[in-house]
This record gives structure tokens, sequence and C-alpha cells, in this order.
């Protein structure tokens, strides 16, 4: 469905935030994408979804194809269009509108006709919407905005959703939830591209995988394959996590990635 190839992009002059990147995304299925903080996984779903430039980023080779046609020369807009939704990172909610509203403003993509039967799906999907459809969004609870954010992407009846980082921020219990919703959009046909920093949780839901490491493609393959790995087990789901022969920066980048890290 989704096609990388060779992806490379800077921002300004200095900083080169990814490198050759190249995978694929199947239909209908999971992709997460794992890697430090800086990796450039949010510069992934900025190049996908077309806002790079709003960024103060650009592509500087390579090319993205969605269905075997190029989608790295479209605006947002056109992106959208083509049912590619990005919920970017940090739930950003339209604060001082109500549920319903936000709810609305998600809808506009999508074809009249189609709306009520796109808002009766993400009612279904999150009950607790529903019951505060009055609220303003700014006083919901972080999981709760998390939910609103990613229901009023599904509003427009995504074939692609780009989730970056759905579980920062929040209490395990909450995090469970948002796993079963993003397994259960995907049981409805939804494609999903999954960046976190929580590789557990993101390797359980996958298919596939792929690691990032300081713009460059470290690692990919079949999520379960990967989580039984060596190098995955190490460096992002805690096997061995004061391992002597791991240099004192590594086990700092392990920390983050697994989102233990205090400064
Ligand atoms: N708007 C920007 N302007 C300049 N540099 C940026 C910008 N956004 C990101 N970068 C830089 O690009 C590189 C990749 O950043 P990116 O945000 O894509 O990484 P990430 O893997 O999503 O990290 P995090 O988990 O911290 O969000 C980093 O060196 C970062 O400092």
């Amino acid at each position: 469905m989704l096609a990388i190839s060779d992806l490379s992009a800077r921002y300004g002059r200095s900083v080169s935030a990814l490198r050759g990147v190249s995978f694929d995304l199947p239909d209908e299925s999971i992709v997460a994408v794992l890697g430090s903080n800086g990796a450039g996984k949010s510069t992934l779903l900025r190049a996908i979804s077309g806002t790079l430039g709003l960024h103060g980023g650009q592509l500087t080779s390579g090319h993205i194809e969605l269905d075997g046609q190029r989608i790295d020369r479209l605006d947002p807009a056109a992106i959208v269009h083509r049912k590619v939704m990005q919920v970017p990172e940090g739930r950003q909610v339209f604060g001082r509108m109500s549920v319903e509203e936000n709810l609305r403003a998600g809808g506009l993509a999508t074809e009249p006709g189609k709306r009520a039967a796109a808002r009766a799906a993400v009612l279904e999907l999150f009950p607790v919407l529903g019951q505060r459809l009055d609220q303003t969004a700014g006083l919901l609870s972080g999981g709760e905005q998390q939910m609103l954010a990613i229901g009023r992407a599904m509003m427009a009846e995504p074939r692609l959703l780009l989730l970056d980082e759905p579980s920062l921020g929040l209490a395990p219990q909450m995090i469970e939830r948002i796993g079963e919703v993003i397994a259960e959009i995907n049981g409805r046909g939804t494609a999903v591209l999954l960046v976190e920093q929580n590789a557990a949780m993101a390797l359980q839901l996958a298919h596939r995988a792929v690691v990032l490491e300081v713009g460059e493609l470290a690692l990919a393959g079949d999520a379960a394959e990967l989580a039984a790995s060596e190098d995955v087990q190490r460096l992002y789901l805690g096997g061995q996590l004061e391992a002597d022969d791991a240099a004192p920066q590594e086990r700092h980048r392990v920390r983050r990635t697994l989102g233990v890290w205090e400064a």
C-alpha cells in the first residue's frame, strides 16, 4: 500500500534527519517505527503526511508511493483527500472546542453523506467520547484527549492512520486501552503506521517493525521476530539493560527508548 524508497530529509541546511530510508507497509497492516529520541520517527510521519515543510523541513531524495502513485510532492490537503490521516504527537485537540465540534472538524474531509456513519463508528470505538460530547476538549484527561485526537482522525475514514507516540505520558491502563483501540481500528481495515517509544506495546500490536537510528534504517522485519531478536531485546525491550558491555551512552538511549529515562 505504502512504499518508501531511499527517503532522505533535512531541516534547514545542516540538520539531516533521514538518510536513505526504504520500507513497505502492506495493505491493512500495522507497521511499528521504533527508535530513540531524535532518530527521525516524527520526520518520517511528516514526510508521509506532506507536513514536513510546515516544520521547516524538506525531502532531499527518494519517493513515497501510495498504491503505486507518488504522494511526496502533494500538499497535506491532497494527502488527506487520499485518506491518509496523521495524529501528531502531543494530542493536539482543539482545546476550546467541544468534543462534538472536534469530531465535526475531523469529518470535514469526509463526504457529507458519510459523516453520520463515521461519527457512529467513532462513538462505538470510543464510548467515553459519546458521554462527553458537550465537554470542552481541553478539560478531558490526557487519555481521553488522545482518544479524541484518534477519533477526530477516524472521522475522515482513513485507509492509513499515522500515529505519533499515542502512548506518550499516559498511565499503563490507558496505554493498554489505546493499544486495544489501535488493534480494533486495524481490524476494521485501516492500515496503521505506529511511531512509538514504547517498544513493548508497539511490537505486540504490529505485524512488521522498522527501527530508525539517527536517521537511518537499522533493522526491519516481522514484529514477532524482531521482538525475539537479541539486539531488539537488549536495546529496546530491557533485556540485559545493565549489561556491562553496553556503553553508558547506549544505556542512556535504551532507557529513553523504554520511556524510563529521568534526567
Ligand atoms: N522542526 C525542526 N527543525 C529543525 N530540526 C528538527 C525539527 N524537527 C526535528 N528536528 C531534528 O531532526 C532530527 C530528527 O527528529 P525527529 O523529531 O524526527 O525524531 P524522533 O525520532 O521523532 O524523536 P522524538 O522521539 O524525540 O520525537 C533530530 O535531530 C531533531 O533535532
